[in-house]
């Protein structure tokens, strides 16, 4: 193994091996020992030849060659030293001193060159000399080799670092970045130096981002840390997220901070720091936080992010005094689609509706899943009810188209309620439930509508518990009343029917009319008893005019949506009616367009049942739900109610008027009777005599009245006549 260079200089040369070359043995031996003398370790070669085979066999230091030789000359011997041993040494001790033999010898690489015969302390000195040098440029090579190494690893290290590694100028310029940028971003670091760091900078975190150095208090010991998104080059458009570290290079710390390498290696490093991707952590938070705040099939917000929204919309209205609306929507008939088709119909029905009604939203509107086939919407910044209104409308009718699940065509419909801050509700909770609870009033008056929430409609929990007991001690003490409003025939002014409607005769609270009480009894199911009730008593007060000679007289009874869709529905009205030996043929029910169109095929049966055993059939409030004349002709129905609204416009000689004419063209082209209701002036009656409409009820002929009332004024002609 060669010595190494460091042994050179400290022991001054004293473990060298030098090699002599030279055919005349007597001058080996003399320099042989003249170099043994001093520490050297020699090897001799007589000769070229030998030298040829030393050279196979050890390493030299040095070798100290004579030209001419015999049978292998010196500029071979070199010639082989420099391809075999090039860190030898070579030094010519020769008799020939021509200029050209010297310039030769120097060309091949002789170090120095002594002429024989030489002088022993000249031979010294120079033999010195050439090891001398020869360990330098060792040393320095090995020094150099080391540093390369070292720089190499370091390179390395932090090429290799996780982390995109950055110096940038007091500016902000790059002065240095590592290579894992072009991994990370897709930048060549080589494309960044000089540039302001900016460049690479999310547009929407620019102003966080430059803050970020000028900031107070950075130092080595204080970093700066900060979240920001840094931009991929070229076409790679999804930015990525970073955790940024960086601080001030202290010039006493690392005093070479001008040395950085690049082109602009000229600028002085002022920040160092290091940024480190966190896209995937960030990505897993905002899939919890979506998670925590989404409704994950609809992907809307849930309730919780809802009523947050709702809770800075009501801050931001009350401080600008403005009107926002919430509204609750509850779908029809899902639960029977869901129980039928299954719950993957169901979900893909949930996502199918979503998508319609956010179709009818604008950009800050909130929709929400609240749950079950339950939504919330919020709109901001109303300007009044008519807003609300439009958008329900909207919704509604963009889900009365079918929906095709797979093979089957669904049909859905929505009940909304909707409640106006601040008349409706000062805050988050009350908006919510009272939303809900006019929610519950659509649903109660035949569901697919919409309502606005009124004090009437609200009752706080404990008035509803005491109500809800009341109401039950009523059907049991039998306090409910059946009042009964004239339906007459304008032309004769005959009374041709009587329409039952409820009351509650209240031991405390006095006359309660349905809109108190019904929406509670529909609520908590005792709509049943009830309308067994008021079915009963008209039956037994009507049964007895019939047969004291008002045979013709027509009983209205109307029918609660929970009834109706009752699966004996049918049995247990003719069992009622039988058990009262009423005429099937004088009873009429009124129900709504929309109890039919929440189940067409199931209550059609029904109907069909029952126009078959004689009950007549009327469609109440005409005209305010689909008044689709599909159904209309398919079904037994035998009158149509006009309502009250368009009736009241006649007066107003608003749009209203044009579809009374409608209605009743329309009832005479299917041989329907037609009844109007809420008649209150002459002008309405004149209007719909003259368009043929002649059976109407309203306050023109009076209120709805008790029965003993109502009996007294059977058979007076003219009705209006008789003071109710
Ligand atoms: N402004 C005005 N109003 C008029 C006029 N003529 C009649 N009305 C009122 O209009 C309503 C007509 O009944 P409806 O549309 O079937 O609407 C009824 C009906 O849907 C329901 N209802 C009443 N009784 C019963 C019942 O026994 N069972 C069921 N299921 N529902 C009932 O409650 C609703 C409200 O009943 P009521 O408060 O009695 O209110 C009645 C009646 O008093 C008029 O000229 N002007």
């Amino acid at each position: 193994m060669k010595p190494s260079s460091t042994e050179w200089i400290s022991d001054n040369g004293a473990k060298a091996r030098i090699l002599v070359v030279d055919d005349d043995q007597r001058l080996l031996s003399s320099l042989a020992s003249l170099l043994n003398g001093k520490g050297y370790e020699v090897t001799e070669a007589q000769g070229g030849r030998n030298a040829y085979r030393m050279l196979e066999s050890e390493a030299f230091d040095l070798a100290m060659v004579d030209l001419r030789m015999p049978d292998v000359d010196g500029f071979d011997v070199m010639e082989r030293l420099a391809s075999q041993q090039p860190d030898c040494g070579v030094i010519v001790v020769s008799g020939e001193s021509s200029f050209s033999s010297v310039s030769r010898a120097l060309r091949r690489g002789a170090l120095d060159y002594i002429r024989k015969p030489f002088d022993p302390e000249e031979l010294l000195a120079t033999v010195n000399g050439v090891l001398g040098k020869r360990s330098l440029i060792r040393a320095h090579e090995h020094i150099r080799m080391r540093l390369e190494k070292s720089e190499e690893l370091h390179r390395y290290i932090v090429n290799s670092s996780p982390d995109i590694v950055f110096m940038l100028d007091g500016d902000g310029h790059f002065c240095f970045v590592n290579s894992k940028i072009e991994s990370l971003l897709g930048y060549q670091p080589a494309e960044l130096f000089g540039r302001h760091f900016r460049h690479i900078l999310d547009d929407r975190d620019i102003a966080r981002g430059t803050y970020a150095l000028k900031g107070p208090n950075i130092s080595a010991d204080n970093p700066r840390t900060l979240e920001i998104r840094l931009k991929t080059r070229g076409s790679r458009k999804a930015n990525r997220h970073f955790e940024i570290t960086a601080f001030p290079i202290d010039p006493e710390t690392w005093p070479h901070s001008n040395a950085t390498s690049g082109k602009h290696g000229g600028r002085e490093a002022r920040y160092y720091g290091t940024a480190r991707d966190v896209t995937e952590r960030k990505e897993a938070e905002a899939f919890i936080n979506f998670q925590a705040y989404h409704d994950l099939l609809t992907r809307l917000p849930n309730r919780a992010l809802f009523k947050d929204r709702l809770d800075l919309a009501i801050t931001h209205a009350r401080r600008s005094e403005q009107k926002l609306a919430v509204m609750f929507l509850d779908l029809d008939r899902f639960k029977v689609i869901n129980d039928t088709l299954g719950h993957a119909m169901g979900d893909r029905l949930l996502q199918a509706v979503t998508r319609r009604l956010e179709r009818c939203l604008r950009k800050g509107d909130t929709l929400s899943r609240f749950g079950g086939d339950e939504f919330t919407l919020l709109l901001p910044s109303i300007h009044s009810h008519e807003d609300a209104r439009q958008i329900s409308k909207k919704l509604i009718k963009a889900l009365r188209a079918p929906f095709q699940l797979g093979d089957h065509e669904v049909f859905v419909g929505v009940s909304i309620g909707i409640a106006i801050y601040p008349e409706a509700g000062e805050s988050m909770d009350h908006l919510i439930q009272n939303a809900d609870i006019a929610m519950y009033h659509v649903k109660a008056r035949g569901k697919d509508g919409y309502r606005f929430y009124s004090e009437s409609m609200s009752i706080d929990t404990a008035n509803r518990l005491n109500l809800e007991r009341d109401l039950r001690l009523a059907l049991e003490r039998d306090e409910l009343r059946v009042f009964y409003q004239p339906q007459v025939c304008s032309s004769s002014n005959r009374i041709v029917g009587l329409e039952a409607l409820v009351r509650w005769q209240h031991p405390e609270r006095g006359l309660l009319y349905p809109r108190d009480f019904l929406p509670l009894a529909e609520e908590t199911k005792l709509i049943g008893k009830l309308s067994e009730c008021v079915l009963d008593q008209a039956c037994r007060d009507v049964g007895q005019w019939i047969r004291d000679g008002h045979s013709d007289l027509r009983l209205a009874v109307n029918l609660s949506p929970v009834q109706v869709e009752h699966p004996r529905f049918v049995e247990t009205l003719m069992d009622q009616i039988q058990a009262h030996g009423f005429p099937p043929q004088n009873l009429e029910i009124e129900i709504t367009e929309n109890v039919i169109m929440n189940d067409l095929e199931q209550i059609s049966q029904k109907l069909r049942e029952l126009a078959a055993l004689g009950v007549r059939i009327a469609i109440d409030d005409f005209g305010t739900g689909y008044s689709s004349l599909n159904y209309i002709h398919r079904l037994p129905i035998h009158t149509l109610k006009v309502d009250q609204s368009f009736v009241k416009a006649i007066r107003s000689g608003e749009d209203g008027a044009c579809i009374v004419n409608a209605i009743v063209a329309m009832a005479h082209g299917l041989k329907l009777e037609i009844v109007a209701e809420g008649v209150e002036t002459d002008e309405q009656l004149a209007y719909l005599k003259s368009l043929g409409c002649h059976q109407v009820q309203g306050f023109f002929y009076g209120p709805a009245r008790p029965a003993d009332v109502i009996e007294k004024t059977l058979g007076h002609i003219p009705v209006r006549a008789v003071a109710f």
